[in-house]
């Protein structure tokens, strides 16, 4: 144990040191000893001491440190830092953090917090222990002290990685599904992802942190072939979207024919047939209509099938993470798959929990939803379902991860049930004041860290954790699939006549794993 200062004076919650160590930086977390308890501080201002004299500052050619010299002033005055730091308290397993509302005496030492102390106290799971992810270092130290979350709460009480666009979000969300596949988490992932980011997580299946013994974890990639929602899964809201400018006369069919259908396997000629029997006679023009919509529009939404239907066991398992990708769909396609999907997973695991009858889901599942600003606002088709998960997923094990750079599209709601908040560098002013107003737990001090930040550093609050952090994202095992292109390193290859390839080898998907769908 090193004192690094001593305390100058204090009020409230924050108290002043002085120290001469000038690598200590915001954020840092420091302690006092109170009745022998460690006192967790972070520092939250440091400024020097004293200052130089502006005259001594006005002739550049001239070092501040001669002059003081020869006037002889002792110039270790000059090297002391001023910190405020502000009390956090001392950790209980019980309680968690109690501030002990005294603060330190005049006088009293001031210890840099060792790696052993930040990661009883800061963290609820150890390094590499069962249930932990290991997420990234504490930014704020030089040497590497890991920064460790809890997978039950990101799982039953959901997360968000926010920040503007290139500031690291995918990667970090590559980081954060690696950690949940390694033999200590083997959690069942789902990750819908819109850009075709994720499909390089298919190098964990050759890589030894994900095996163990009798343990292998796997990871899926499906393109847009491959998911296929059959159209009696369709709920009449979902329908009605896909079928644009229906008259009242047309609507009050379409739901008397779905009612009646409704719980059968129908198809969409199984629904034109049934608006045929209700119309007056052949020439029914509103029948007419809606018939050819359904020909039209239904028929043309190229997700939906008549029979063909994703089984939900083939995309979720334990140990393994099922990558959707989604970018050759259009947005409608998108969001209707999202709610489709989203809603059969928590029906099944409502299922699989209260014994009901239907298709189960025996474990929790944890679905990462990037782009989330396009599903998790208002009017998008997949909003009812994720603010169902949202507030009702942590009773039945479906918790999601939404990802954005534009938190202040995402429903208000939707946002603030995400318990973990991982926020990365964000510029826009609408987007920075959305994150006040939604993150309770962070302080103004910590708020104030997130333009500063660089290309994968983070700031981590909430649930997973005993009280925030800033942190730089650990390195990846597997590539990054959305990798910033370097368009010179490009155009210069192709002027010089040496093609282009991406560096990342081509991710091959055994046959074997094409075989998802069953059919009927
Ligand atoms: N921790 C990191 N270490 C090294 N490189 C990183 C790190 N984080 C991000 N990068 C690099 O920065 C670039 C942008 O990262 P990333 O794709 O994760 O950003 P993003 O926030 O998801 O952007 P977008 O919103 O455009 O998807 C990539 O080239 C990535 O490889």
């Amino acid at each position: 144990m090193k004192a690094i200062g001593l305390v100058k004076s204090g009020e409230g919650l924050e108290f002043k040191f002085v120290t001469p160590d000038d690598k200590l930086r915001n954020g840092e977390f420091v302690y006092y000893i109170y009745n022998d308890r460690k006192v967790i501080c972070r520092v939250v201002k440091k400024s020097p001491l004293r200052l130089y004299p502006d005259i001594y500052l006005s002739k550049p050619s001239i070092d501040p440190e001669r002059i003081i010299k020869i006037m002889g002033i002792n110039k270790t005055e000059f090297e002391l830092f001023e910190v405020t730091a502000s009390i956090i308290g001392y950790y209980d397993r019980n309680l968690g953090f109690v501030n002990p509302r005294v603060i330190p005496k005049p006088g009293q030492k001031v210890y840099l917090a060792e790696e052993e102390v930040i990661s009883e106290t800061l963290f609820k799971k150890k390094l590499g222990e069962v249930g932990s992810i290991h997420i990234g270092y504490l930014l704020n130290r030089d040497d590497d002290v890991p920064a460790v979350l809890e997978t039950s709460s990101i799982v039953s009480e959901h997360m968000c990685i926010l920040a503007s666009t290139g500031s690291g979000k995918s990667y970090l969300a590559g980081v954060l599904v690696e950690e949940l596949l390694k033999p200590h988490n083997s959690a069942s992932v789902l990750i819908l992802d819109p850009h075709g980011e994720y499909h390089t997580l298919k190098e964990i299946e050759g890589l030894d942190e994900f095996r163990d013994e009798g343990y292998s974890a796997r990871v899926k990639i499906l393109e847009k072939d491959e998911i296929k929602i059959r159209l009696s899964e369709l709920e009449y809201d979902e329908l009605l979207n896909i079928l644009p400018n229906l008259t009242d006369k047309m609507e009050a069919i379409l739901n008397s024919v779905y009612r009646e259908l409704e719980g059968t396997k129908f198809t969409s000629n199984d629904l034109i047939d049934a608006i045929q029997r209700r119309a007056e006679d052949e020439r029914d023009v509103t029948a007419r209509a809606l018939s050819w919509r359904i020909r039209r529009y239904i028929e043309n939404v190229e997700i939906i099938d008549d029979y063909i239907h994703i089984s939900l066991k083939d995309i979720l398992r334990p140990g393994m993470a099922t990558v959707i990708q989604m970018s050759d769909m259009g947005d409608l396609d998108q969001q209707l798959l999202t709610s489709v999907i989203l809603k059969r997973i928590l029906n099944a695991r409502i299922n699989a929990e209260k014994g009901l009858s239907g298709e189960k889901i025996e474990y929790p599942v944890f679905v990462i939803v990037e782009e989330a600003h396009r599903f998790a606002s208002r009017d998008s088709k997949s909003f009812e379902v994720l603010k169902t998960i949202l507030s009702e997923g942590r009773k039945f094990g479906v918790g999601v991860c939404l990802i954005s750079q534009r938190p202040s599209k995402i429903d208000s709601d939707i946002l603030s049930q995400c318990m973990t908040q991982i926020i990365m560098r964000i510029v826009n002013p609408a987007d920075q004041d959305n994150i006040r107003d939604s993150v309770e737990s962070i302080g103004k001090d910590l708020i104030s860290e997130l333009p500063g930040l660089t290309k994968g550093q983070a700031l981590v609050a909430g649930v997973a954790l005993n009280t925030p952090v800033l942190i730089r994202a650990r390195k990846r095992l597997t590539s990054h699939g959305g990798a910033s292109k370097n368009a010179p390193e490009i155009w210069r290859r192709y002027s010089q006549g040496h093609g282009y390839s991406e560096k990342t080898e081509e991710i091959r998907i055994p046959a074997k794993q094409r075989r998802l769908f069953w059919e009927e």
